[in-house]
């Protein structure tokens, strides 16, 4: 799914209104009643609800809204902030100004004085400003917006929070602490930006039917992934296939006290299709590797304690190195003479990232399209700091295409960015995968990928997503207090199955 920018929202509402063709009233009525039936999906009638509406189209939004949900019998008042008492608001506001019913307790607010320090209703919906919003705020939307965040209500946005901008972080002036944003048809680059996650809250994107075609057409750097490009991408193992159609992945890493971190990415590996997996690790791994992931092959190193040398990598469709490795001479040396011999797909994670960003020369050794997956520090150690997420985001992508490398940023909402500079949002994971161990099965899943054949692009969004979707389903039986990395390991089969449950309509045999 694409990310558009404000203006190019702005384009998609005006090629929709123009050729499908629609009035914006009815777009806005469309809009609306997406809104509504989300929004009475969660809320029942016993709230009592103050929409608080600016005068552009997002307070055209506010009225419909109140028109739509009194009909439904809910108990709602309809609040407008006007600074010029004499300036109309746009044309659709003023229509469903007109259209409101008069059993609706309608407040308009012109001053600050008549502004209360803080509303006592249950639910406030925010439809100040919208995806129009062209400065921070001040003056008497600015004690409106303070007012709404000292309330005790639930704080519901429409689109976006008024006072936050789609495209970046949040500027200065007040902006509205949501809950809950329910947003039209694509979610806002804001929403993904974690420093913005305050005035975000849960966040729902509910199509309005806005042209797919022009937003086919659109350039955009940013997707969010969703599950049915998720379902696209996914590939059937067929049925003359054998193990060596799924490639033969090499999994390097592990040193004393850390050989469970290459056990987990050896399990994930193996659950995520690799028809032969060979882990090498110091000698002090070899009898836990065996026991505990019997499917592997274990190759060990001269070394009892670090990695200090490398197995042939010939022959290997990919190679993943770093989970567990530590950062001794012995193994920065081993993975500098990996750097200078490999062309095969790699995954390169946790200490093989530090060892990297502590000399200077091993990124260039890197062959393009090599995915690296660190987590903020790491990426941090790699790259240089950053002043705001936005930054860190432009860091990611010019890191990406100046190395020719796919960067797998880890968090919340992690991003994939690609050496064309392109970056996917995951959306799935939850904050129970916040634990050790999973970062780990992450780079055992997209080594399994990779050498199952999918290509690099592909496999870290398919791998990032369904280590997520795991994570998910895991949650979800378990809590996210509970979850271990291992738990998302035994959910990799249920997030594989649901994906291709979806996908295939005619099953197999
Ligand atoms: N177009 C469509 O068909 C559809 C649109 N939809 C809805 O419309 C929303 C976008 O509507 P919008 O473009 O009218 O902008 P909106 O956010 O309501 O505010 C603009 C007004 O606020 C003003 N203003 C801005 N910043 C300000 C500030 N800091 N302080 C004070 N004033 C400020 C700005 O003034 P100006 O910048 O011109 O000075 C202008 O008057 C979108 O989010 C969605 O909810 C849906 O119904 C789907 C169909
Ligand atoms: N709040 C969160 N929401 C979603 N996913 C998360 C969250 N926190 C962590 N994760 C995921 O968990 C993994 C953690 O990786 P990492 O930090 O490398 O852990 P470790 O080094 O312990 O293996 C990443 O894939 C990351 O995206
Ligand atoms: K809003």
């Amino acid at each position: 799914m694409k990310i558009l920018s404000a203006p190019q929202i702005r384009q998609a509402d005006a090629y929709t209104i123009e050729h499908e063709p629609i009035a914006s009233i009815d777009l806005m009525e469309r809009a609306s009643n997406a809104f509504v039936d989300y929004f009475t999906r969660l809320f029942g009638t016993k709230n009592k609800i103050l929409i608080c509406c600016g005068t552009g189209n997002n307070g055209g939004d506010g009225l419909a809204i109140a028109r739509l949900l009194s009909s439904m019998n809910y108990e709602v008042a309809v609040l407008v902030v006007r600074p010029n008492k004499e300036a109309p608001g746009s044309a659709d506001f003023e229509i469903n100004y007109r259209l409101l019913p008069g059993i609706i307790p309608l407040t308009e607010i012109n001053d600050n004085t008549q502004v209360p320090e803080k509303f006592n209703t249950d639910i406030i919906i925010d439809a100040i400003f919208g995806s129009g919003l062209s400065r921070p705020v001040e003056g008497l939307y600015a004690f409106v917006i303070r007012a709404i965040n000292q309330s005790q209500a639930e704080v519901v946005s429409v689109d976006i929070a008024s006072g936050l901008f789609c495209d970046t972080i949040a500027a200065e002036g007040p902006i509205v602490t949501p809950h809950m944003t329910i947003s039209f048809q694509l979610p806002k680059l804001a929403f993904l930006l974690p420093e913005n996650d305050p005035f975000v809250g849960e966040w729902k994107v509910v199509d309005i039917g806005l042209s797919s075609d022009f937003i086919a057409d659109q350039k955009s750097k940013s997707h969010y992934v969703s599950s049915s490009d998720i379902k696209k991408m996914l590939r059937r193992r067929e049925k003359y296939s054998h193990k060596g159609t799924f490639g033969r992945a090499l999994l390097i890493g592990g040193s004393y006290g850390k050989i469970g971190a290459i056990v987990l990415s050896s399990r994930a590996c193996l659950r995520s299709g690799a028809g032969l997996l060979i882990t090498h690790v110091p000698q002090c791994g070899y009898e836990v590797l065996q026991t505990a992931v019997p499917e592997c092959m274990v190759t060990t190193d001269a070394s009892f304690e670090y990695i200090s040398e490398l197995p042939t990598i010939q022959n290997y469709q990919a190679i993943g190195i770093g989970p567990g490795l530590g950062v001794q001479e012995m193994s920065l040396k081993a993975l500098r003479e990996l750097l200078k011999d490999v062309k095969n797909p790699m995954v390169i994670d946790a200490d093989a990232i530090n060892l990297i960003a502590q000399n200077d020369d091993l990124i260039d050794l890197l062959p393009a399209n090599t995915i690296l997956t660190p987590h903020p520090k790491e990426f941090e150690r790699l790259a240089g700091p950053w002043e705001n997420d936005l930054e860190r985001l432009d860091l990611q992508r010019e890191f990406s295409k100046k190395h020719e490398v796919l960067i797998v940023l880890k968090g919340a909402h992690t991003s994939v960015s690609t050496p064309e500079g392109r970056v996917y949002f995951n959306s799935t994971g939850n904050p129970g995968m916040a634990t050790a161990g999973s970062g780990d099965v992450l780079t055992g899943i997209l080594t399994g990928l990779l050498s199952r054949g999918y290509s690099a692009r592909k496999a870290a969004i398919l791998g990032v997503y369904m280590h997520g979707l795991a994570g998910d389903l895991a949650a979800e039986k378990l809590g996210e207090e509970s979850l271990i990395a291992s738990d998302i390991i035994d959910y990799l089969p249920h997030a594989f199955t649901s994906v291709s449950a979806e996908k295939y309509l005619i099953k197999k045999k």
